[in-house]
């Protein structure tokens, strides 16, 4: 049996930064995985769907400045983009990584890891071996989610990709059906239309569910515009395969065929085998924690990224690992634990300040409330909208510009509230929109944060002054 300060259940970027992070504070830490060190992201998720969509964005970017678009005359080289993709995920393997968590001097074991009691997880090498390990301190359960299979008759048999395939796949397919219209349906959509794909992509409601609404909207006609199907409101009924591919048969009788299918519904927690019931808790469940990450009811069990459902993105999940394992290392040495809101060892920011950058063409850069949200949440708001295609930076950036801005305002307090940017490469302007979120900056000192001139951040200065000086 071995022992450390802090035991870490799945190496993901969450696990990873949770470890580095304790063991910069001088304690010693474990980390636990039964596949690559990495994680989702690293692999299947963010690094090689962002290097599917990256190329066909720059072409596209090229395209739309008139004088380029005459020297951009040939189509996407869709077997360079997938070696591109394939340099991202380091053809699938973790050498890199474990290089840097040896150099960080954390501990590894490979192999599947249980809770087998209180501070104790047992650890099944593939060979079957068992490791016992203990934590002195904590453990921190970091191990992510899965692709989510909805009850669709006929689904299970019908060998379908989730987001791994996707993003992973060797070759394109001639036609592909996306059931989903969330990010990952919206964002591989993109991709494979890029790549010369018949996509169909189906989606119960709207596209990006939870956005304001004008962001799916966009992106449903730009990607009809790209030569994508999209059926909005419609309902998946069944999916069969046979010999020349998926049939998939939809709620108006209807039905669409393609080569492969891609069901992009969400995730569920990676809890099913993880001995959450040898400590008392529900196998297969989400894990519930306070603001320090600390589990519900414990006080050295804590759980941190995906795992915790506050915000599936990777990173908000190392903002709570980097939380975490300064309120570890504080707990453990006895120093104080600053857990009010927006202190050092809590993760405030989930609550109402968490960025996301959706990767589609136009991309949705969002932060904080929307509209919907915040009204729901009680706050008396102003909405103020602008065309960001009517800012000189924007109309100098790309010919024709097309981009809708929207800035939601407490209009008690006169601070940001949330803010969406639907557009080309808006995803720069994100960063400064938090802070504003964030920060709580008043709207009568933003006037003074000065955008330069002639880019397209001059939109902030547009939604100032359509809101008016307070
Ligand atoms: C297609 C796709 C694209 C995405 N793109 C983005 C993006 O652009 N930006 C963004 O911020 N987020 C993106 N996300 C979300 C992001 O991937 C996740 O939020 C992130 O990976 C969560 O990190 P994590 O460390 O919590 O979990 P994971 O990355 O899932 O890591 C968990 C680790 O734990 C290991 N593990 C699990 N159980 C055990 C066990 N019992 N024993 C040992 N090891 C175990 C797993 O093997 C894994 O390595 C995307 C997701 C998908 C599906
Ligand atoms: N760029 C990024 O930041 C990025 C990219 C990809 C994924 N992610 C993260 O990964 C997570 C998973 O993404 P996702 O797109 O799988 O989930 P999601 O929750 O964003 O979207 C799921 C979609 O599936 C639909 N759906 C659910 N059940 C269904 C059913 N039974 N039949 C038909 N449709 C159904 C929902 O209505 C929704 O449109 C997200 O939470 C996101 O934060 C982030």
């Amino acid at each position: 049996m071995s022992e450390y300060d802090v035991i870490v259940l799945g190496a993901g970027p969450v696990g990873e930064n949770v470890a580095d992070r304790v063991v910069q504070g001088g304690l010693t830490a474990v980390l636990i995985e039964h596949e690559l060190v990495g994680g989702e992201c690293s692999y299947w998720a963010c690094m090689p769907s962002k290097a599917l969509l990256r190329p066909a964005q720059a072409l596209r970017a090229a395209q739309h400045v008139g004088g380029a678009t005459q020297a951009v005359t040939g189509r996407l080289d869709v077997e360079a983009v997938l070696a591109r993709r394939d340099t991202f995920t380091s053809n699938w393997k973790d050498d890199g990584q474990v290089k840097w968590v040896e150099g960080a001097g954390i501990g590894l074991l490979r192999g599947h890891g249980r809770l087998s009691g209180t501070k104790q997880v047992t650890v099944t090498a593939k060979d079957g071996t068992e490791t016992v390990v203990t934590a002195r301190h904590a453990v921190v359960v970091a191990t992510g989610s899965d692709a989510l299979l909805p009850p669709i008759p006929g689904l299970d048999d019908a060998d379908p990709w989730t987001s791994r395939e996707a993003t992973s796949a060797k070759t394109v397919p001639a036609s592909l059906a996306v059931v989903g219209g969330g990010v990952v349906g919206v964002e591989m959509a993109t991709a494979y239309a890029s790549f010369g794909t018949t996509v169909t992509l189906v989606s119960r409601g709207g596209l990006l569910a939870g956005s304001e609404p004008f962001a799916g909207e966009k992106v449903a006609a730009a990607l009809r515009e790209q030569g994508v199907t999209v059926l909005l409101n419609t309902a998946t009924k069944s999916v069969t395969r046979g010999d020349d591919g998926v049939v998939i048969e939809l709620g108006d009788g209807s039905s669409v065929s393609a080569e492969e299918v891609l069901i992009a519904t969400g995730r569920k927690p990676r809890s099913g085998d993880i001995g959450l019931e040898t400590v008392g808790l529900t196998p297969g469940e989400w894990l519930h924690v306070d603001d320090t990450l600390l589990v519900e009811g414990y006080d050295w069990l804590y759980a941190a990224g995906d795992i915790n459902h506050r915000a599936l993105l990777t990173h908000q999940g190392k903002y709570q690992a980097r939380a975490v394992g300064d309120v570890i290392t504080a707990r453990a040495t006895g120093k104080p634990v600053s857990d009010a809101p927006w202190g050092t060892h809590v993760a405030t920011a989930d609550h109402q300040a968490v960025p996301q950058v959706v990767f589609s063409d136009p991309e949705v850069a969002s932060v904080g409330l929307t509209a919907e949200a915040a009204k729901k949440a009680g706050y008396d708001i102003r909405v103020v909208d602008y065309e960001i295609g009517n800012v000189a930076g924007a109309s100098v950036y790309q010919d024709g510009y097309s981009g809708t801005a929207r800035m939601v305002v407490d209009e008690k307090r006169k601070v940001v509230l949330g803010v969406t940017f639907v557009g080309p490469d808006v995803d720069s302007m994100l960063q400064a929109a938090t802070i504003a979120v964030v920060g709580e900056v008043p709207l009568d000192r933003l006037w003074h944060a000065v955008p330069a001139y002639p880019t397209i951040n001059e939109i902030w200065l547009r939604l100032l002054e359509t809101y008016g000086r307070p």
